[in-house]
Parts: structure tokens; sequence; C-alpha cells
């Protein structure tokens, strides 16, 4: 197929503004779904919450019995800052230099429909799946996926799904080797208060609201210098520290003209962006922040806007195994070989994605978008994806897909299901 449908294809997605504040779900569903209709895939529209359409895609696997394979994707984008952009973000445009410019490029709209155009290539060398592939296109994975994936992952669809393993988006890569994910950190938005007597903004005395917020402020930030420096040693990658950012400060008594400049408040308080990764022992970080960065003997409290566990439904840490006792890599290694790509060493995300929601359900998921040789863009202005990176992708895809779908279980006498 000429290569300038398929990147015209990409371009309709990512001209659909998708953005938050207000995601245009329906026109992207029915962009999905038209797309599903040409490729004869079964089709359902899960609205767990109305407003917010869920697309899941079906391809019939022959081996009914055998766990499913989800390729997941989400639909919504970040906002942009139009006028900081060198192509409006969404536009789609196509540089001289082969850059597609636009919101979404890289974080995932890219992925979801390289799915799609893998699964397109199959079917006209008349790939028959063994295994049933399922695709999912959810909302809402930048303001945290409750109304899409978690409630997915949860539901009795999905427990009928019976899904063996999911892949879902990863980051690009500025060499040449594909990055590839195992877990993620775990986001934990703290809130600590503090607060102390009122007085005169002249008056030196111990306790004050601002002393008490201070001191953890400082005790947060050698924490914080600590593990740092373990990256900038490259002793640890970034997905293998615990990060933690004060995101904002609020005090001070407000006056017309701005803040009371002569009265120390008796309430302050500060919020912080902290990543947990899966492999910390996450008892002792309560403890720390109990005992040292909000201790109730400084009169300070604290609050969770958000704590994911560290841990699946099971207790266990909630990562995907990367050694021989999971197949799925080995497959997805041979696989990229195959399309003539590398995978670098398995890491941590450092930020979230919707694949935890599976990995809670204790299910193996990898992080995986094929896009190496290219800057990390996601989240920033002029994001943009190379249109020859976007076609190799779906060339690897397709290798992916078609190992994936085709594999079949060896019982330890070395027989395949198939054949007892
Ligand atoms: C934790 S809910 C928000 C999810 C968001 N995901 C991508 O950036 C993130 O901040 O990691
Ligand atoms: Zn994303
Ligand atoms: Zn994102």
């Amino acid at each position: 197929e000429d290569p300038l449908a398929i990147l015209s294809r990409f371009q309709q997605y990512l001209r659909i503004n998708t953005a938050h504040p207000n995601p245009n779900y329906y026109e992207a569903a029915d962009f999905i779904l038209s797309h599903a209709k040409s490729l004869s895939l079964e089709s359902q529209t899960l609205e767990f919450v109305k407003g917010k359409p869920l697309i899941l895609l079906k391809w019939p696997g022959k081996h009914t019995y055998l766990p499913s394979i989800l390729l997941n994707s989400h639909t919504d984008v970040v906002p942009a800052e139009h006028h900081k952009w060198t192509h409006p973000p969404f536009d789609a445009h196509l540089d001289h230099n082969g850059l597609i410019y636009a919101r979404g490029s890289q974080d995932m709209k890219c992925v979801g429909l390289q799915y799609l155009e893998a699964i397109r290539k199959l079917k006209s060398d008349g790939f028959e799946p063994a295994r049933t592939v399922y695709l999912s296109f959810v909302p809402d994975e930048e303001i945290g996926g409750h109304d899409g994936a978690e409630k997915l992952a949860d539901s009795e669809t999905f427990k009928k799904m019976n899904v063996g393993i999911v892949l879902d988006e990863g980051l690009a890569s500025p060499d040449e080797n594909y990055r590839v994910f195992y877990g993620e950190r775990c986001p934990w938005w703290l809130v600590i208060k503090a607060t102390g007597a009122p007085g005169h903004g002249a008056k030196l005395y111990d306790n004050t609201a601002m002393e008490n917020l201070l001191k953890s402020i400082e005790s947060v930030r050698r924490f914080r210098a600590a593990q740092f420096d373990l990256v900038k040693a490259g002793l640890k990658a970034e997905g293998e520290v615990i990060s933690v950012n004060m995101v904002f400060l609020k005090a001070g008594t407000p006056s017309p003209t701005g803040f009371v400049m002569n009265l120390q408040p008796s309430e302050a308080e500060a919020g912080f962006d902290i990543r947990v990764p899966p492999t910390v022992d996450q008892a002792s970080l309560e403890r720390r922040i109990a005992e040292e960065w909000a201790p109730a003997s400084r009169n300070m409290t604290f609050e969770f806007k958000q704590k994911v566990s560290v841990y699946d439904k099971f207790g266990k840490p909630s990562l995907t195994v990367t050694d021989s006792s999971n197949p799925w890599w080995a497959l997805l290694e041979g696989a990229v070989k195959k399309a003539n790509r590398k995978l670098g060493k398995p890491e941590i995300f450092p930020a979230s994605t919707d694949a935890r929601y599976f990995r809670e359900q204790g299910l193996p998921a990898i992080g995986f978008s094929p896009m190496a040789n290219t800057p990390i863009l996601l989240h920033d202005h002029n994001e943009f994806l190379n249109k020859d990176e976007y076609l190799e992708g779906i060339d690897a895809y397709k290798s992916i897909i078609k190992t994936y779908a085709s594999f079949v279980e060896h019982t330890r006498d070395g027989a395949s299901r198939e054949e007892l």
C-alpha cells in the first residue's frame, strides 16, 4: 500500500482534538469504529461513564481456550499551548524533513493506529491468529484513567476476555534501541500541612507554621537530592529511584495588595508529586513521611490526594517478570529482532500509564512504543514523530502481533495444547 495513504490515516486521527479538558471522544470513537469496520473486526462501544466511550475491538483467534492478547492505547491527549508550537498541534503538519507535528504523535495516537495498520497488513497477508487479539481504545489516561482503563480492568467484560498479556505505551528512545517497560512508578500525591501560633512579623519565636513547614521541606530536599544523586552518578535509572517534587506552596494572609507582611500565618502547606518504584518497601517510605516529613510532634498533618499501592491485588510488587518464566518477553524480543530492531534493557516507567490497572490484576503488561532515534517529546511543545519511524513501527507491531497471536503454549512434555 502507498505509504502516503497510511500516513494520511495517521494524520486524520491526530487532527481529532481529544485534548483535555474537553476531548472530542465521539469523533475519535467514530474514526476507530470505521477502521474496525474496514478490517472486519468485531467492535463494541463501552460507556462506563457517559460521554467517555471506550472502544473494544476483537480479532477472534482459532483457539478460543487460549488466553488473549490485549493491545491498549488511550485516545485522549494533554492540552497544548498553540501559540508556542511551530505548527499547530492539531494540524498534523508533515514538514520537509518528514516530521509529523501533532499533540499525540508520540503519546499515543501513533501506537493505537499502528496496531490497526499492523492488523491491516497481517490480514492482507492472509494471517489467521491462533489467539484472540483485542484492542482497547480508552479515554482519560491523562487524567488518571479512572473512567477508562480502570473501569475496563474491573469489569465483567474484561474477565470474559481472558487476557493473558497486555501491551501498552512506552517512551520514545533517543538511541537506536526501542525502550521497553516492565513496571512503572506509583504516584503518591502528598499534601503536608503545618500549623503554629500566629504572631507579629517582627517577633522571633519557635514553632511557627512557616518554620515547621520549612523543616519538612528541608528534609524532603535532602531526600530528593540523595535520590537524584544516584541517577546522576549512573548508579540507578530514573525509574528506580523515588522522585519527589514540590508542586505547590500555600501560606500567608491575603490582603488587597498581596499578602499581609507583618503577620506570621497560623497555617502553611505544601504539595508534592512523589513517584515510588514498585521495588521499594512501601512501609518504610510511609514511616519517613509520618516521622520526618509531617511529624505530629511538629504540629503537622498530611493527606494523600492519590496513593497507588506498589503491590498488586495478590500483595506482590506490581511488576511484570522479565525472566524465562514469562514467555512474552522472549517472544517480544524475537519479534522485534525479526523486524530488524532491538530492545533496550527493560526499565521502570518513570510516570504512570494505564498498564498499572492490568498489572494490579496480576496480569503481565509491557510498556512499548516503537519510536527509536526520536527525542522524548510527550507533553512537550512541538511533539513530533518522523514518518519513517512511524511506518517502521507498524512493521514492528506486525511482527509482534503475528508472533504473539501464533504462540501456542507448550506443556512440559513438549506437546502443544493443540496436539493434546
Ligand atoms: C497518576 S494519574 C496521572 C497519569 C499521568 N500519566 C501520564 O503522564 C501521570 O502523571 O503520570
Ligand atoms: Zn500516554
Ligand atoms: Zn501522556
